[in-house]
């Protein structure tokens, strides 16, 4: 039986064919070329403190609608306000509700540095989220072979990106630190099953080199949840649900933003 990924993936490859069909892999590439130069977000994520990667989140397939979010640019600007050091966008259509529109849109919001979340399974993607903008891009290792991780790795690179590379096991870490990652994030959420387990990152997160950017990711619900991945070596959290289901997400990130940066807050090496 097909997991959770293998179902949200077949439905990536349909809607990247689809959007290739009406721009080709040459136009894209030229649209990457005359996109506003990247944002230097190795820089942001080495800042002093645990960061905040604040995500615009509108449903997911877990927990189906989280927020509206009829503006996203509105959104992005209330988690730039309240101190987040980078913004992710949800792309992927079927199940985030997202769209590469919002990226747009986002990009445009904030001068800090925006990741394109995605289930990234081409070069067709990498260029495509250059050409909307985009100044990291999410590689999730759980979902390609280890050839396209690298290749894909290489050219998030050679377009001047930074490669988020996700990992949810050890073998998956062993994978990411193969092909060269400097980004890599731990996952909470198994996407083959949905599940939320917060101690995979205590699990992974000490074995990695400690030149490499450590990422928390998903399941943060306060403060207290970023404290905890902070002692034991995150460089910073990715937050979704909890903060578009707060009323006033500004001050949620806020709360996570000043919790990260407070003299207090366990940080490792650098
Ligand atoms: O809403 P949460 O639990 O704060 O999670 C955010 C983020 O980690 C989650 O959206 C995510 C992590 N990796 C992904 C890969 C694809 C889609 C979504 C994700």
């Amino acid at each position: 039986m097909g997991t959770v990924l293998d179902s949200i993936i077949d439905g990536v490859r349909e809607d990247v064919a689809a959007r290739e069909a009406v721009i080709d892999l040459t136009a894209v590439k030229k649209a990457a070329r005359s996109a506003p130069e990247p944002r230097d977000a190795l820089k942001a994520l080495r800042g002093a403190g645990v960061g905040v990667i604040a995500e615009v989140k509108r449903a997911s397939p877990s927990k189906g609608p989280l927020a509206e979010i009829p503006d996203p640019a509105v959104l992005a600007r209330m988690y730039e306000e309240g101190g987040a050091r980078v913004i992710s966008c949800l792309t992927e259509e079927r199940r985030f509700n997202g769209s590469l529109a919002d990226l747009d849109a986002v990009r445009r919001a904030v001068d800090i540095p925006v990741l394109r979340k995605d289930f990234v399974v081409g070069p067709y993607q990498i260029h495509e989220a250059r050409a909307h903008g985009a100044d990291l891009v999410l590689l999730i290792v759980a979902a390609l072979e280890q050839d396209a991780l690298v290749s894909l790795l290489d050219r998030t690179e050679s377009l001047g990106m930074t490669a988020l590379v996700e990992v949810h096991t050890e073998e998956e870490a062993d994978r990411a630190l193969e092909a060269g990652a400097t980004v890599i994030g731990v996952n909470a959420r198994n996407l083959k099953t949905l599940e939320v387990d917060r101690d995979v990152f205590s699990r992974i997160a000490p074995g990695l080199p400690s030149g490499v950017v450590k990422i928390a990711e998903s399941g943060v619900r306060d403060a207290s949840d970023l404290l905890a991945y902070a002692s034991v070596g995150a460089d910073a959290v990715l937050v979704g649900e909890g903060l578009v289901t707060k009323g006033d997400p500004r001050a949620a990130c806020n709360a996570l933003a000043t919790a990260g940066s407070h003299p207090s807050c366990p940080q490792g090496p650098r």
